[in-house]
């Protein structure tokens, strides 16, 4: 697979953990496997399919935070897959991560948390002192006010919504001036109103900075609804990479295959996709109409 011009290159990745249960036999299980795609600059895909298809272990695999156990991963035109520790924390500053808990300090406010985004590019010193230039502090205040949160500045982190906290999350990755964001399950706790802030943030990031967003999504109608490329993993295998106009309902209850149960329809205003598989006898929760998993 060429490697030119693409932000990343993710080639027949694949992760086999050990499979060492007490009273099963010793071996390796693969949680993913022959996984190949590309993103750009600016370009917003999310990941979709059933628990367990590997959805967590791919976005961890990029940036090493699992060790992946095959293939290769090329970051801005560097293969990274096997890169040492030093410099991996540099490549580090140029991939942010959104978590679903968020990993706020929740002791701390809003402003403190989204200083902690510089921590990548100072030493252990200046970082446990909390050193921080003023220009630094002032961009914080600028990014607290792209995402909707200026106000909130001086607020602990404890004292925010869901939807508030992972919007600080969000402004905290904005320091590092990542070139991607992976985004494991950002809104999975979040209430459909919280969920479509979230979204509409990461999506205008995408658009505005140019910033490559890669996004975990159990919600496949917001994943419909947001991104540019679809990608549907199964059983550790990619399964489908398409537009949302590809992503027919055929095609999502192929990648959902018997879970059709797990398919999250978070959308009040536009249910047009969910709707078709429920007609054609198809099973979806109606708890999880509400959108949390
Ligand atoms: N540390 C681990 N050790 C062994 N197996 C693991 C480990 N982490 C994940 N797995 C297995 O790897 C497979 C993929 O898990 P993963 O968490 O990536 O799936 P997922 O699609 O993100 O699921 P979910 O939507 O439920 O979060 C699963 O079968 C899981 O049990």
């Amino acid at each position: 697979m060429s490697t030119s011009n693409h932000l990343l290159v993710i080639d027949d990745l694949g992760k086999s953990y050990e499979a060492r249960r007490r009273g099963a036999a010793e071996g390796t299980a693969s949680a993913l496997s022959g996984v190949s795609f590309t993103a750009d600059p600016g370009e917003f895909i999310t990941v979709i399919g059933p628990s367990g298809a590997g959805k967590s272990t791919l976005l961890r695999s990029i940036n090493r935070l699992i060790e992946p156990t095959e293939g290769t991963i090329t970051f801005d035109g560097r293969d990274i897959t096997h890169l040492g520790r030093g410099k991996l924390r540099e490549v580090h500053r140029e991939i942010a991560m959104i978590f679903q808990n968020y990993n706020l300090v929740y002791r701390l406010t809003a402003i403190q948390n989204v200083l902690h985004g510089r921590l990548g590019y100072k030493n252990a010193l200046a970082g446990s002192l909390g050193l921080y230039t003023e220009e630094e502090k002032l961009r914080t205040f600028e990014l607290l006010d792209e995402v909707g949160l200026g106000e909130f500045a001086y607020r602990r982190a404890d004292q925010l919504s869901g939807g508030q906290k992972q919007r600080v999350g969000i402004a905290r990755s904005l320091m590092q001036e990542p070139k991607i964001m992976l985004c494991d399950e950002p809104i999975a706790s979040l209430d459909p109103k919280s969920s479509r802030m979230v979204m509409e943030t990461l999506q205008r990031l995408t658009r505005q900075r140019g910033i490559t967003c890669i996004v975990n999504l159990h919600q496949v109608d917001f994943a419909l609804e947001y991104s540019d490329r679809i990608i549907g993993l199964r059983a550790g295998q990619k399964v489908f990479e398409g537009t949302p106009d590809e992503a027919t309902p055929q095609v999502i209850r192929s990648i959902y295959e018997g879970q059709m149960d797990e398919v999250v329809d978070v959308s009040i205003n536009a249910p047009a996709a969910i709707p078709t598989l429920v007609g054609e006898g198809m099973a979806v929760s109606a708890e999880a109409a509400g959108g949390a998993r």
